[in-house]
């Protein structure tokens, strides 16, 4: 019978847990990586995206050089980025930052980024960046203060979550929604199939 290899999910993120638990597949450790997620001077969105994912699961496998009974796991992290143009929308802090992002992206489009990294047991590294466009509908004033007073915003990047009640801002969705979430499922999927995984089998596993 083939070895069934350990899963780090190199993330803090309850959404990506969900995500990946959606498809079977259960993190046996999460590791939450620490990171200073600031753009690089000319950095575009699609590339930022993928070097935190990369760098998320590169952290991930440094921190377990010393630990024998992880070595020889899969390693998988993952980053989204909100970007309107060039512009990568921080994750909000202060609800003065998610109004003026909330301005921004009502009434257009903007795009959201997530890279995907997955490190094999023989160390290969293997990354994916998925892109989705996302319309907003013209938010009135009210809209915008409800959505602040109801705090979704906080630590989101772009200042919304479009699986809460921003869901109801998205006119179109261009992509996949599991993207935006923070994991997008088949590309993920692929990746971790692709590397010799059997996801299917973990379905009857219950
Ligand atoms: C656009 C959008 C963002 N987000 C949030 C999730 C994240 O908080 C943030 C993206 O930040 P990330 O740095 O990708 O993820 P994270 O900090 O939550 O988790 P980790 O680095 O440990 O894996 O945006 C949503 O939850 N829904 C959305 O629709």
């Amino acid at each position: 019978m083939a070895v069934k290899r350990k899963l780090i999910l190199a993330s803090g993120s309850p959404r990506r847990v969900e995500l990946l638990r959606q498809v079977g597949v259960e993190a046996d450790r999460l590791m939450p990586m620490d990171l200073d997620e600031s753009q690089e001077k000319n950095e575009q969105p699609r590339s930022l995206a993928r070097r935190l994912a990369s760098d998320k699961a590169k952290a991930a496998l440094h921190a377990i050089s010393d630990e024998q009974d992880w070595k020889g796991s899969y390693i998988l992290a993952a980053d989204t980025v909100v970007a309107v143009g060039r512009r990568v929308l921080p994750k909000t802090e202060y609800s003065d930052e998610a109004l003026s992002a909330l301005n921004l992206l009502s009434g257009r489009s903007h795009w959201v980024f997530t890279g995907v990294c997955l490190i094999t047991p023989d160390k290969k590294v293997r990354q994916k960046v998925v892109e989705s466009k996302v319309r907003f509908k013209r938010l009135s004033e009210a809209e915008i203060s409800a959505y602040i007073e109801s705090s979704e915003w906080r630590g989101k990047a772009g200042a919304y979550a479009i699986q809460g009640y921003a869901g109801s801002f998205v006119q179109n969705l261009t992509g996949s929604y599991s993207n935006v979430v923070g994991l997008p499922l088949y590309e993920t999927v692929q990746l971790l199939t692709g590397e010799g995984m059997n996801v299917q089998a973990r379905w009857s596993e219950g």
